[in-house]
């Protein structure tokens, strides 16, 4: 075990008015680990996902990646952080209907400083590896949900995050389609040595990662279990 987790929540509360959403929940995943977080509909599953991802800063308790209290950056460092170190895919996705699907991954790289012809081949490469290079050209407004869903993980993963955090990658895909993002996503995360966490519904899902960690009602149900 190093002397830092990649990810790490510490007794992390939140709420959203008079619900509340997180009550103490402690966390740890080692560096090139791979976790899935489930729980019931309304655990808390979404919410703990924002805010190890640092879009929400919770009411108590800290987030620490790799280290790094992030939950004491200034907003703009905390966004800037997000962008070099991780790569999130949203529970529904948000990539820019009006941009094509390469654009959308390329989005990261030109972000961070990248010139325009390498982050276009870098992209493309990715939406190969995610069955949907046919399509980079496509406007994501136009693309089916399933598509847009290749997409974002492979803008998620675009950059070579250390960290990749995904709410529900796979929740709008039939079973097939499923099982290849998945696919795609613990490979390419296993390849690179990244740590991965998953907030998902689905057994299957959880039975191609290494842990599975519970909520029910705001808490961590029970210790991380090997799946
Ligand atoms: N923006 C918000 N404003 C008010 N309440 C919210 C908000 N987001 C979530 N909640 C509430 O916080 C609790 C946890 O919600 P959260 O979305 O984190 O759960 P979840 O486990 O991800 O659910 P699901 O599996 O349905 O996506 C729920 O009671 C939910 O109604």
């Amino acid at each position: 075990m190093g002397r830092y987790a990649m990810l790490e929540a510490r007794d992390v509360s939140l709420s959203y008015g008079a619900t509340q959403a997180l009550r103490d929940v402690s966390l740890r995943v080692e560096d090139g680990a791979s976790v899935a977080l489930m729980g019931a509909s309304g655990s808390g599953k979404s919410s703990l996902l924002h805010c190890l991802a640092g879009v929400i800063v919770p009411d108590e308790g800290a987030v620490l990646i790799d280290g790094i209290d992030v939950t004491g950056l200034p907003d703009k460092d905390r966004s800037r952080f997000r962008l070099e170190r991780m790569g999130v895919v949203f529970q529904f996705g948000d990539l820019v209907p009006e941009l094509t699907l390469v654009e959308n991954v390329m989005l990261p790289l030109q972000l961070l400083g990248r010139r325009t012809k390498q982050a276009r081949s870098r992209a493309r490469e990715l939406l190969d590896l995610l069955g949907v290079a046919d399509l980079a050209d496509s406007r994501t407004g136009a693309v089916s949900g399933g598509q847009a869903q290749r997409a974002a993980v492979a803008r998620a993963m675009v950059h070579e995050p250390r960290l990749v955090l995904a709410d529900e990658p796979t929740g709008s895909l039939d079973s097939i389609n499923a099982e290849a993002v998945l696919d795609a996503l613990v490979d390419l995360t296993r390849g690179a040595g990244a740590t991965l966490l998953v907030v998902t519904h689905d057994n299957v899902v959880a039975s191609h990662l290494d842990t599975l960690v519970t909520l029910h009602d705001g808490r961590v149900l029970s210790a991380p279990v090997n799946v």
